[in-house]
């Protein structure tokens, strides 16, 4: 039997994408109506990028379609000369002049496409970058909780990677597009002065050519979207099966064949599609040909039944051919030009998507600051919910907290303690109720201001590849203070883990730079402490700072902590309550609600829930062999 190993067979596709599918399933002139949006978008972010330069691609573009246009009707001119009736030196020479012509639009043709080259060479590297940029601006600015919602990452990786890739070929194909329109244009126009019914022919062809491909683009549209969800599992898949964070499991569970076949199947089911869009696409190709090739037979047979019944002379016919096979070739890049551009429309959705999204989900900034030392943090009837969660994962929380308190939370596994400490330093912003400094509203207060002053020591810390030195400095880079680096190192043990290093604290902490080093996860922890230290904040959160440090580094740690604490909060998250016998302040959470709090004596007297864990883990170090159903009875 074969079930999924990772994750489930049907992800849910995210937001962006079914706004995606709606856009694919309206009428092709509908869509086509929305081309413009999407060529204006290119040209806003060219414009912005280098408004001289864009007007320079237009020009070029323009003058080099004009000229190719000038060419074709010097050369009717030419044949007109040459089929004229009198003796043929007469005639060659009555079509020297129009034959320079061609020679100089030819010259000027080649001049042109030097300057087009010149010109966007030096524009498309600007548009690209000014549009990476964007979206770098709009997720480096993004509020912490943005991180937390799936389809925000997911749009973030569309919107940056195909985006920016649609606006680059875009721009490229529209320079294709205006030339090739201008040639066109003056193809049809000269062929319907000569008889109007070789226009319609011409245009016959053309339709087809762009239904052929409008039709393709939004098989290729609807496809991408169809594999969106198999191709971020199997996105995660490959992570799993390749990186190094799951390797040691991997081997030890022995889990390389389960997962290399997880990866094929998903694989395969996505080639399978991919053929199966491939030979779709062909036949509407087919079609189109099809189509093309009868317009085009339509057209030369109405030119032979004009010559055939005297309805056009000799030399006109010879013209019209030559403008019929320019306007041709111009209708059919044209058509591929608008069809890419088309195609690439769906993509800079996802940029515009991405920038809208983004710009609502910025960290924002407000006159009103936050007090740099509060006195008093006070939580209001606090309920907080995790994007695309409907349990809360706080609820009804009130709480006060005093400077200078040492303030613990403990409870069972997602009991909200962890989320407790990012809405009480204004990480997340609360979904009801009020999160005070002060009284100052840290809804309403800048954020900037609000996270300058706290630190966060968090149980996984960020593993910054920077020497180690600068992983300590880092937590606040506009300190330059000898002493504090000092006492920081000391107290967390990280001092420890320098003298182990080759170069000390002038080492680079990661393997991806020349001998750089990488650290255990307890030496990362004491990196991360120490960070937290260094940043001296007025408020602290230690989210389990010391879990995978040994005892007596951990002792170190509480006793720095207690140390530090007189001048600042300091918010502790742990579960082992021996470490937080002597603070303030206990507070325990339950599935998102403060049930108890007090001091450790005034918890253990009420022999509540509170005594009960501190019993169980007591129970361990004396070697009692006690159940939780013997502690609760
Ligand atoms: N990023 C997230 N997205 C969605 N839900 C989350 C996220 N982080 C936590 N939760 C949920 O919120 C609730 C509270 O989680 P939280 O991390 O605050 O618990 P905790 O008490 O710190 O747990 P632990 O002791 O395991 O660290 C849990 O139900 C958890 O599943």
């Amino acid at each position: 039997m074969t079930s999924v190993l990772i994750g489930v067979e049907n992800i849910s596709t995210p937001k962006w994408a079914k706004v995606g599918r709606k856009a694919a399933t309206v009428s092709l002139g509908k869509a086509l109506r929305s081309l413009p949006e999407a060529i204006g978008v290119v040209l806003r972010l060219a414009w912005r990028t280098s408004p001289g330069l864009t007007v320079a691609a237009g020009v070029v573009h323009v003058v080099s379609g004009c000229v190719t246009a000038f060419g074709l009707l010097a050369t009717a001119d030419v044949f007109a000369a040459l089929l004229r009736d009198g003796p043929t030196p007469q005639r060659v020479a009555e079509s020297l002049p129009a034959l320079a012509v061609v020679v100089g639009s030819y010259a000027a043709r080649a001049l042109l496409d030097t300057a087009v080259a010149a010109v966007e060479s030096s524009l498309r590297p600007r548009v690209s970058r000014a549009a990476n940029d964007e979206v770098t601006a709009v997720l480096v600015r993004a509020e912490l909780l943005a991180f937390e919602d799936a389809d925000f990452r997911e749009l973030a990786r569309q919107g940056g990677r195909h985006g920016v890739r649609g606006l680059e070929s875009s721009l490229r194909y529209l320079a294709d597009l205006v030339s090739s329109c201008i040639t066109m244009i003056a193809a049809i126009v000269t062929v319907g002065l000569l008889h109007p019914w070789l226009a319609p022919a011409l245009l016959l062809a053309a339709l087809a050519n762009a239904w052929a491909s409008a039709r393709v683009s939004k098989l290729r549209y609807e496809h991408f979207l169809d594999s969106v969800t198999r191709n971020i599992r199997k996105g995660v898949v490959e992570e799993v099966a390749t990186d190094r964070d799951f390797a040691l499991e991997r081997h030890a569970l022995t889990l390389q064949e389960r997962l290399l076949a997880e990866h094929r199947r998903i694989a395969d089911s996505l080639m399978g599609d991919e053929i199966r869009m491939a030979h779709k696409t062909n036949l509407v190709r087919l079609t189109g040909r099809a189509l093309a090739g009868l317009g085009t037979g339509f057209a030369y047979a109405v030119l032979g039944v004009l010559l055939y019944s005297g309805g056009m002379e000799l030399a006109l016919a010879g013209t019209a051919l030559l403008a019929m096979r320019t306007g041709f070739s111009s209708l059919s890049t044209t058509t591929r030009a608008v069809n890419a551009i088309y195609e690439d429309s769906f993509y800079i959705d996802f940029y515009r998507k991405l920038l809208v999204e983004g710009a609502e989900r910025a960290q924002g900034s407000s006159p009103t600051k936050a007090p740099p030392d509060p006195e008093l943090i006070t939580l209001d009837h606090v309920t907080f919910r995790y994007p695309g969660k409907d349990t809360p994962a706080l609820d009804d929380v009130s709480l006060t907290v005093r400077r200078g308190e040492v303030v613990a939370l403990v409870g069972e596994n997602g009991s909200g303690k962890t989320t407790l400490g990012k809405v009480l330093t204004g990480l997340y912003p609360v979904d009801g109720g009020t999160v005070r400094w002060d009284g100052v509203d840290l809804a309403e207060a800048d954020k900037t201001s609000v996270h300058s002053s706290i630190a966060v020591i968090a149980q996984d810390p960020a593993q910054w590849p920077m020497t180690a030195r600068r992983n300590v400095t880092v937590g606040r880079l506009d300190r330059d203070d000898d002493q504090a680096w000092q006492d920081a190192v000391e107290r967390s043990g990280a001092d420890e883990v320098l003298a182990t290093l080759p170069s000390g604290a002038d080492t680079v902490l990661s393997r991806q730079f020349n001998d750089g080093q990488d650290l255990s996860g307890g030496q990362w922890q004491r990196m991360g402490i120490a960070r937290g230290m260094y940043r001296d904040a007025s408020v602290l959160v230690a989210d389990e700072p010391t879990a995978a440090l040994d005892a007596k580094a951990e002792a170190r740690v509480f006793e720095g902590l207690r140390e530090a604490a007189a001048r600042r909060t300091t918010i502790l998250v742990t579960h082992r309550l021996a470490n937080i016998r002597n603070a303030d302040r206990i507070v325990l959470l339950d599935k998102g609600k403060i049930v108890e709090q007090g001091t450790h004596e005034e918890l253990m007297a009420l022999r509540g829930h509170y005594h009960e864990l501190f019993e169980l883990q007591a129970a361990a170090y004396r070697g009692d062999l006690l159940s939780p159903t013997d502690e609760a009875a």
